[in-house]
């Protein structure tokens, strides 16, 4: 990478690395990677990270991930299409660019957190998007959760400029976003991979290298679809449990003293008890992710029925208007689904 030395972030002493596995990714190429769990102690003095770094999206991942940036005195410039999600983060010292293209020409590596395929690629490769202000030299990291054609399409228009380009998408929702615990599962560039992990390492607890381009964005549906089916399952339990004259409240803390406990289930089982759902992860974005699993199953003749059917449900949740509840709202489409029988 041209201007690689003065691109690449020393990677700062107080992250502590130490390997914890090494598998194959696929049946096809078995090709070994190493993971690393990370402990950032302390934030960053501003001379170990040199590299201008530019941030899309600022919604509710996109925000907390630039703030913690920006304290850990990273150079960080700013663009949204709502103009003023960016000023908490001009407060706190921010640069401001009105448009991708400029962010990215102004800046190293530029991280986009957008919402879905569509807008991803519109930010990427639309009009005045960041690829207008890409070249030899530079990066693009896209951290959005989308499908493995999406991420290749970007990628090649990315690259098509001279810049690298890698697929990061994590896991974790607003909390670990606003504590810096994300985990990034990232593929592509391996050299923007090394470039980027001191930043990775700001925003996040640990990463993974998942080889080629698609395997990070097959990564993050394969564990959302999951997590939506988990969810859908959990809130069937729910119900049933209170039907049948238990109190739901107990049903939780039996799960998380089991076999079957989740942090998910105790952090989000007291709230749906209350029918109380603040969002953290959107409904519409879960529903997203099983549609983008289902066709990535369907990709590879790969049956997922109860995925499926957790589908069906999240589509009923959005029909009924939960779309900008966390996904746990889910519930309520059973609860209608339920009284509508009687
Ligand atoms: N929330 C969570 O717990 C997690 C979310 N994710 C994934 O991260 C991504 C972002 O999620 P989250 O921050 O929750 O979502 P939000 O809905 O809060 O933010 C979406 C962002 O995308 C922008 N956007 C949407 N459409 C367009 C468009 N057409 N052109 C330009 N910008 C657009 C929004 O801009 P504007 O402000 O103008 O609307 C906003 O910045 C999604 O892919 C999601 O699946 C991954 C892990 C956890
Ligand atoms: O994509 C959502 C998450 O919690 O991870």
């Amino acid at each position: 990478m041209a201007m690689c030395s003065r691109f690449c972030p020393p990677v700062p002493t107080q992250f502590r690395r130490r390997p914890i596995s090494c598998f194959p990714i696929s049946s096809q190429s078995l090709v070994s990677f190493k993971c690393f769990s990370v402990q950032p102690s302390s934030s960053t003095p501003k001379d170990e990270l040199p590299a201008r770094i530019g941030f899309l999206g600022l919604g509710i991942m996109g925000s907390p991930m630039a703030q913690n940036l920006i304290k850990a005195g990273c150079d960080v410039t700013v663009w949204n299409r709502t103009k003023s999600k960016c000023d908490p983060l001009i407060s706190l010292g921010a640069k401001y660019k009105s448009s991708p293209e400029e962010v990215a020409a102004s800046c190293d590596v530029t991280f986009a957190m957008l919402a879905d395929p569509e807008s991803a690629i519109e930010v990427a490769c639309g009009n005045h998007g960041a690829a207008g202000g890409m070249s030899p030299g530079k990066g693009y990291v896209d951290v959005s959760t989308v499908d493995v054609p999406t991420s290749t399409l970007i990628s090649s228009r990315i690259k098509s400029t001279g810049a690298l380009y890698l697929e990061a998408p994590v896991s974790g929702s607003k909390k670990p976003a606003e504590d810096g615990q994300l985990i990034f599962l990232t593929a592509g560039d391996k050299s923007l991979y090394e470039t980027a992990a001191p930043f990775l390492d700001i925003m996040g607890k640990s990463r993974f290298y998942l080889g080629d381009v698609g395997n990070g964005a097959a990564m993050k549906l394969v564990v959302n679809m999951i997590m939506g089916s988990m969810m859908a399952s959990f809130s069937e339990g729910l119900l049933l449990s209170e039907k049948v004259g238990l109190d739901p409240s107990i049903l939780v803390e039996v799960i998380s003293q089991g076999a079957i406990s989740s942090p998910m289930y105790s952090m989000k089982g007291p709230s749906m008890v209350q029918s109380l759902y603040p969002t953290a992860f959107p409904l519409k974005h879960q529903q997203k992710d099983l549609r983008l699993a289902l066709g990535l199953a369907e990709s590879v003749s790969q049956p997922t029925p109860i995925a499926a059917a957790a589908n069906e449900l999240y589509k009923v949740a959005k029909s009924r208007g939960l779309s900008n509840q966390d996904f746990s709202a889910v519930i309520e489409a059973l609860k209608v689904k339920l009284e509508q029988e009687k």
